[in-house]
């Protein structure tokens, strides 16, 4: 029987510290951190994200500016706004929701963000630092999977950690992040062999493969610390993880949720990479 380790709570209790952060900087009567998300086109996922960071921001005391544009914006319109944004002196944070329409070249655009603003973590000097175990921006999502972990009270050192998916946004710096904190990591993918077999020898197993359902009680070794980071949508559009819960929590011994695991956990790391984008900008 898994305990089910809840993000939405987790997240609760990281918000309000935030929140009294916050709130101590407004009673000195300094200017508030501020998050500017740029959206392009119409995606309905995208839009749904984008208004849960805003909320986020709202909730905690933080300013945030979202940018709509149309999905014909041209890619030199684009990096135009990112350029304004560099320049904004009140701006701490910038984020561009991907995916980008068709025909945008969303590196160009990552390239173009200030990596002191790139609260995403998506930046090459940002993941340089990662790899150099620098300190920099690491993307929320992979931020959120160790804060879990670290809730759970599981130490990486030491334990077998297999990561499944290899993404520049989540497989790859969760890996990364899991070997510096020296666990035994192994990467898995689409031409791994014996995939059940590789990923049953994990004491935490991360899911982010963009599969639903696909990781069942095969795949997982007794007592294991399953982490689901699938953001799939059913037939009928509801969110759905690529961890087949009913099959795997009987037998893991930590288990997320989808919903209330990791998404709202990549949210409150957003604002923790915004409030720490602001002390670095204020020269604290
Ligand atoms: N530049 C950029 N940065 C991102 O961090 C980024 C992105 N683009 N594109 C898309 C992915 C996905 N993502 C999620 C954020 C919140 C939830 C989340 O809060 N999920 C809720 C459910 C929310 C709902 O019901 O829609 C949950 O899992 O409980 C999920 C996924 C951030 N992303």
């Amino acid at each position: 029987m898994a305990q089910v380790i809840y993000g939405s709570e987790v997240s609760k209790d990281i918000r309000s510290e935030l929140s009294e952060q916050i709130a101590a900087l407004r009673a000195s009567g300094r200017r508030m951190p501020k998050l500017a998300v740029i959206l392009v086109g119409e995606n309905p996922a995208s839009l749904s994200y984008v208004t849960g960071k805003e909320k986020a921001c709202t909730q905690v005391g933080m300013e945030s500016e979202l940018i709509k544009l149309p999905a014909s914006t041209s890619q030199e319109e684009l990096m135009a706004v990112v350029r304004r944004l560099n320049a904004d002196p009140n701006v701490d944070g910038i984020l561009c929701q991907l995916p980008l329409p068709d025909g945008l070249d969303s590196a160009q655009v990552i390239r173009e963000i200030r990596p002191d603003k790139d609260v995403d973590g998506f930046h090459p000097i940002n993941v340089g630092k990662l790899h150099l175990k620098e300190d920099g921006f690491v993307p929320c999502t992979p931020l959120g999977c160790m804060e879990l972990l670290h809730r759970m009270g599981i130490n990486p050192a030491g334990k077998r950690a297999v990561v499944l998916g290899r993404s520049n946004l989540v497989g790859a710096p969760v890996a990364r992040l899991l070997l510096n904190e020296n666990a035994t990591v192994t990467i898995c993918h689409s031409k791994t062999e014996n995939l059940p077999q590789v990923c049953a020898e994990a004491d935490i197993l991360i899911a982010a493969v963009g599969r639903a359902k696909m990781v069942t009680a095969d795949y997982v070794k007794e007592g294991a610390a399953v982490i689901d980071v699938g953001i799939n949508r059913s037939a009928e559009g509801k969110l759905v993880g690529d961890v087949d819960f009913a099959s795997v929590e009987p037998k893991a011994g930590f288990i997320t949720p989808v919903p209330k695991g990791v998404g709202p956990m990549t949210i409150t790391m957003l604002l923790k990479n915004t409030l720490k984008a602001y002390r670095q900008h204020e020269g604290e």
